[in-house]
């Protein structure tokens, strides 16, 4: 792919359907879930991208038997009922928040391991000392660097017990101390040191215990915090788990017909989705789109001529999908206002800092704070747009590309580096460019 890339915009409505590729969230959380429970399990929709590629590696590093099948997107994983083969590794897990914390709080139940877990260099800036801190109070002996990966950590079982987290960075603290702790000696009983969490993401993560046969009865969460009882091991599911598909990358197709109008199915995708991003789609009804779901579709129908509306408020429960928002910004009527967002700064890179650049450099008036984004549509000017290694950014500003801003059919838009969303949706672009071709047929049909 051309690096940068210029993004060729739709000049008919988009007219077709799009698969979005297997949540992210769910398969590592069954890739974690599915080693501890007994057995075999069949994982089936998995996403094949660079984080759960990560997450396989390290789970084969430590002596697991995974298998993966791209062709048909499935991954076969023996189970070996908390135990971890391999008593020495060094883990890598590149850029993936979800591997370096789920694999962090899973390595502390082996016994007798002595581990190393490292990453990129944004990795390395990337929080975990609270969890590390949490996991310590609860017996487990990880040293980290200045607060950071690389991360040592010494096995012994892990005892459980009472603990505080403060999970302001980041959920994945907590979904990795309740998906450990089934198997911790004492379960674990986790005191919130303050309220503001994403619960989503912890909720998705309660949610897969049971749908892996914890009792209901060893699981309480409340405000003030989550109780996981032990003894209550996981259920291999030699049958099948079906991964739903991501809604975080569903975000950019409900995005796109607000951009171009015309009509997209989206299939792969649930009103009940176990994914909180899964509210995207009600900002982009308020955006104007009209959306008809189906068991596991949506039909996103945007009329010509319509005026987008411009969004307003707090993006704080599906931050992920912030971007798709402030990249559309651009063509929506009024000042955009993205709140709820600090903690988004700290991720694959500074992504408000990301999205301002890349937004200025387009022409737009952009005001930041730490935890917000303003956005007032001005004339867009043509430009290539930095991308800072995170996948988001990159996917964001390809839909706006898609909107002929010239009215003259040739991209404006380049995207550097775009092959950085082989994080989470490889082949994005080339998505992208087949829903471009197929609307353009149907509209010569
Ligand atoms: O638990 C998860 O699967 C995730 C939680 C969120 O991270 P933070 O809670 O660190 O913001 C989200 O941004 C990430 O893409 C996936
Ligand atoms: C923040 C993200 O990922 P992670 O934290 O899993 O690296 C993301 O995918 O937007």
């Amino acid at each position: 792919m051309q690096d940068p890339h210029p993004v060729p915009p739709f000049t008919k409505p988009v007219k077709g359907s799009v698969t979005v590729p297997g949540s992210k969230s769910i398969t590592n959380r069954a890739l974690i879930i599915a080693a501890l429970a007994d057995g075999e399990t069949l994982l089936e929709n998995c996403l094949f991208s660079e984080d759960t590629e990560i997450m396989v590696k390290a789970l084969q590093d430590l002596g697991f038997d995974v298998r993966p099948t791209p062709a048909d997107k499935t991954i076969r994983i023996t189970g070996l009922g908390g135990d971890i083969p391999n008593k020495k590794a060094d883990l890598f897990v590149g850029n993936s928040g979800t591997s370096a914390r789920f694999l962090t709080a899973f390595l502390c139940l082996g016994e007798g391991g002595d581990y190393t877990l490292d990453g990129v260099p944004q990795m390395r800036k990337r929080p975990i000392a609270d969890l590390a801190e949490t996991l310590n109070q609860l017996g487990a002996n990880i040293e980290t660097t200045d607060g950071f990966a690389p991360l040592r950590i010494r096995t012994n079982g892990l005892e459980g017990g009472k603990a505080t987290i403060d999970a302001t960075a980041s959920s994945q603290f907590v979904s990795a101390l309740v998906m450990a702790a089934p198997y911790a000696k004492q379960g674990i009983q986790i005191e919130m040191a303050n309220t503001s969490v994403r619960r989503g993401y912890i909720d998705m993560t309660l949610e897969m215990l049971k749908q892996f046969g914890v009792p209901k009865s060893s699981l309480s969460a409340s405000d003030s915090g989550y109780n996981i009882q032990n003894y209550t091991p996981y259920q291999s599911k030699p049958d099948g788990y079906l991964v739903e598909g991501d809604a975080s990358a569903a975000s950019y197709f409900f995005a796109l017909p607000v951009v171009v109008t015309g009509q997209l199915e989206i299939h792969g995708v649930t009103k009940e989705s176990l994914q909180g991003d899964i509210e995207f789609s009600t900002r982009a009804e308020e955006a104007g789109a009209y959306i008809v779901w189906d068991e596991r579709s949506a039909t996103v129908h945007y009329e010509p001529g319509a005026q987008p509306e411009s969004l307003e408020g707090s993006f704080y429960p599906y931050s992920d999908t912030f971007l798709t928002a402030a990249a559309i910004a651009p063509i929506l009527h009024g000042t955009t206002r993205i709140e709820g967002i600090a903690h988004t700064r700290h991720q694959e890179c500074d992504r408000i800092a990301a999205m301002a650049d890349g937004l200025q450099r387009l022409g737009q008036s952009v005001e930041e704070t730490e935890g917000s984004l303003t956005i007032t549509p001005q004339p867009l000017k043509p430009a290539s747009v930095a991308t800072y290694h995170d996948h988001r950014v990159a996917m964001s500003f390809g839909i706006l590309g898609c909107y002929d801003a010239f009215g003259n059919g040739q991209p404006w838009l380049q995207v550097e580096d775009p092959t950085c969303c082989k994080k989470t949706f490889p082949d994005f672009f080339e998505v992208l460019e087949k829903l471009r071709q197929d609307s353009l047929r149907s509209a010569v049909l």
